[in-house]
């Protein structure tokens, strides 16, 4: 008698554990489920080249312009990740197909529009698409791409070195906003645990010996 009434309590026991991980399964579905119904769509596509308007065109320095793109609604977002870039597609001097890559400077928090910042070498190719580019004119992305796939709480801090316009991907970041609304969380004089490196192969190649000589073993360094 004693040994029905334990192993009855032991079925309950069992179905009711059982109940409790359906619920719990069942809850977090719809958790992540709602979190990604809400979240918006993002506008590329990493197939596809897709044309977004040049609404604006700002020069910056002589060689140097920021040029903001309008995407299809006042609320549509981007989707790009932070610390990605995207493909960009024009037309040489000479009439051909150029694909470069850009990181904008804009976040997903940045709806309806995103904004590259470009330096147009004399005789760079996808220089002279830009160059000639007018408001009006649209442009050719795929995307997102890139190795770097940022998770919050990923490290305890990051350093950031940048060479020319490897200075768009850590734009992305806000330093100063970030810096101001968080003064005892983020500073740029940080101890570092990874460095992002972005921009020309020799400031690259330099900076790469001098980190390692400062201590920085090369799976500490990210090349963009
Ligand atoms: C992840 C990533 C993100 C990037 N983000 C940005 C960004 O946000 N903004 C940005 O401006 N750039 C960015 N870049 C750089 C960008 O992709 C291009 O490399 C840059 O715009 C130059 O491309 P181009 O086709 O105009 O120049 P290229 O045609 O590749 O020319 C490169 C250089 O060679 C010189 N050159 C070319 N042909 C000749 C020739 N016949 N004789 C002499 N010199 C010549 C050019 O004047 C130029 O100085 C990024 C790069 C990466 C990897």
């Amino acid at each position: 008698m004693r040994m029905e009434v334990l192993q009855s309590q032991r079925v309950e026991l069992m179905v009711g554990i059982a109940f409790a991980l359906v619920a719990v399964g069942a809850g977090t579905a719809y958790y992540f489920y709602l979190s990604n119904k809400n979240k918006p769509k993002g506008c590329l596509d990493p197939e596809n080249f897709k044309k977004f308007k040049l609404v604006k065109r700002t020069q910056l320095s002589h060689n140097v312009a920021k040029f903001r793109f309008d995407l299809p609604t006042p609320t549509s977002v981007l989707g790009l990740p932070i610390g990605q870039h995207m493909s960009c597609r024009g037309k040489d001097s000479q009439g051909e197909d150029v694909i470069k890559p850009y990181t904008p400077t804009t976040l997903d928090s940045d709806v309806g529009y995103f904004e590259l910042v470009i330096k147009m070498y004399p005789q760079g190719r996808m220089s002279h698409h830009f160059r000639e580019m007018r408001e009006g004119d649209y442009l050719a992305v795929k995307g997102p791409k890139g190795r770097f796939k940022y998770q919050p709480g990923q490290v305890r801090a990051f350093g950031m070195l940048a060479g020319g316009t490897g200075i768009t991907p850590m734009f992305q970041e806000e330093l100063a906003n970030l810096a101001c609304s968080f003064p005892n969380r983020f500073n740029v004089y940080y101890v570092l645990n990874q460095i992002l490196r972005c921009g020309p192969p020799p400031m690259n190649k330099a900076m790469a010996a001098h980190l390692e000589a400062l201590g920085y073993a090369p799976q500490m360094q990210f090349q963009f």
